[in-house]
């Protein structure tokens, strides 16, 4: 099934055509990507790798906070395709689902996030006691990988593989990433992951993608999160991208709503983008990857540089101060390839993007709608403090217009 390219599907469509488009795409949403060809699967995943690594040379797609970071010589690692097809079980969505989740862990407040030392035995411990793991910041009940029945795999990031998998007691179907200790140790990423899991587990919001804890073994530490049906947004933009007016709108609105709630917490994610958003039952999209988020409890302006190329803000790239408007930026450069399908600067080399977002320097086709250029204008300013409020943002005109349609 061919989606409508975006240039058909502005406010130049009458309303009738647009509902269609509307419910073609909520169709593909709320089906499992079983539709895409094995062909096109290929094709996706070649695309998947050159595009997001071409520009760092070899280097993941992300921007290590200094070249002195192990994590800046990591080679690419291949993503698994879109196999986030379950077929092993039938899964009840979270919101319909019988069960309840394990409870696996109790987190406390997020003030005790930034530890001297990290050590991953401190928190993902240990041979010796690991039916009765706590830290300084996390308790964690007795649960090994024996209490659940594996499914499919669903993907793989460069730490670790994630399964669909069912806790055997409970019936409760969700996602589990298992992560070799070994790795996250020599990539030095203990500080990284303990920051993690504590910033995502105690998130609640409908936007934001639940993380029901973790418990480890010897060798590996694993991950238990709410299990998001359709996977990545960024495949989904790939295979039937770009969106029109009605959909973006949605979810535009859907990370505003979900970063507003980050922010009030003074929580800052620092890695928006298609990749770290997934996709859950009735068009839903939930925020994840916590891996670069930060608590900035006192609003201080942080110079650590972090983030993916192309959703860099012109104070990252320039190491200037900065605040949580880095991720409102972000949200603009993530509305512009919801609708165009690329993001705004993309260029052949890491210093053309640069530049461009620099000069925030973009071009607007004429099959954009005005509401929705202006919305990308009022957004991507350079000046941070001019940048429109994500309460702004969730009331602008583009957005009111096309919620009736949601
Ligand atoms: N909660 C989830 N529900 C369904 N699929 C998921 C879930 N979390 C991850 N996935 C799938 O597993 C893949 C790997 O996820 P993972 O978080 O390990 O890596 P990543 O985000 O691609 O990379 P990184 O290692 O940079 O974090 C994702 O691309 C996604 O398709």
């Amino acid at each position: 099934m061919s989606l409508p390219h975006r240039s058909n599907s502005s406010y130049q469509l009458n309303k009738k055509e647009t509902l269609n488009q509307h419910k073609a795409v909520l169709s593909i949403i709320s089906t499992s990507n079983s539709r895409i060809s094995p062909s096109k699967r290929r094709n996706l995943k070649n695309t998947l790798n050159s595009r997001r690594y071409s520009k760092l040379s070899g280097s993941p797609n992300k921007v290590y906070i200094s070249s002195s970071s192990p994590a800046a010589s990591l080679s690419p690692v291949k993503r698994d395709l879109i196999n986030n097809l379950y077929n092993n079980y039938k899964i009840p969505s979270r919101e319909s689902s019988p069960v309840k989740p394990p409870q696996i862990t109790s987190i406390n407040t997020l003030g005790t996030v930034h530890h001297e030392k990290s050590n991953i035995n401190n928190v993902v411990d240990t041979t010796k006691s690991s039916h009765s793991l706590t830290s300084p910041t996390m308790k964690i009940k007795s649960m090994n990988k024996d209490d659940f029945e594996f499914g499919l795999k669903l993907g793989k990031g460069k730490f670790g593989k994630v399964y669909c998998v069912k806790e055997k007691k409970s019936g409760f179907i969700c996602a589990l990433k298992a992560m070799n200790k070994k790795d996250i140790e020599h990539y030095r990423l203990e500080r990284q992951f303990i920051r993690e899991v504590e910033i995502q587990a105690s998130l609640n919001h409908p936007n934001i993608a639940k993380l029901y804890g973790y418990f480890h073994d010897e060798k590996r530490v694993y991950m238990i999160m709410e299990y998001m049906p359709h996977g990545e947004l960024y495949k989904l933009l790939e295979s039937h991208g770009p969106f029109n007016d009605i959909i973006a709108s949605s979810f535009v609105y859907q990370i505003a709503d979900a970063l507003d709630y980050l922010h009030q917490r003074r929580i800052i994610h620092r890695d928006i983008k298609p990749e770290n958003i997934l996709i859950g039952p009735n068009n839903q999209i939930k925020l994840t990857d916590f891996g670069w988020s930060i608590i900035n409890p006192y609003g201080t302006r942080r110079k650590t540089l972090c983030g993916t190329i192309d959703y860099l803000s012109p104070e990252l790239i320039t190491s200037k101060e900065y605040d949580q408007t880095v991720d409102v930026w972000a949200l603009g450069v993530l509305m512009y390839e919801l609708l165009m399908g690329s993001p705004p600067f993309e260029e052949s080399t890491k210093e053309m993007t640069y530049k461009r977002i620099m000069k925030v320097d973009i071009e607007f086709p004429q099959t954009m709608s005005l509401d929705a250029q202006n919305l990308i204008k009022r957004i991507l300013s350079t000046d941070p403090r001019s940048r429109l409020s994500l309460r702004d943002i969730k009331r602008h005109p583009w957005i009111l217009r096309n919620k009736e349609f949601w």
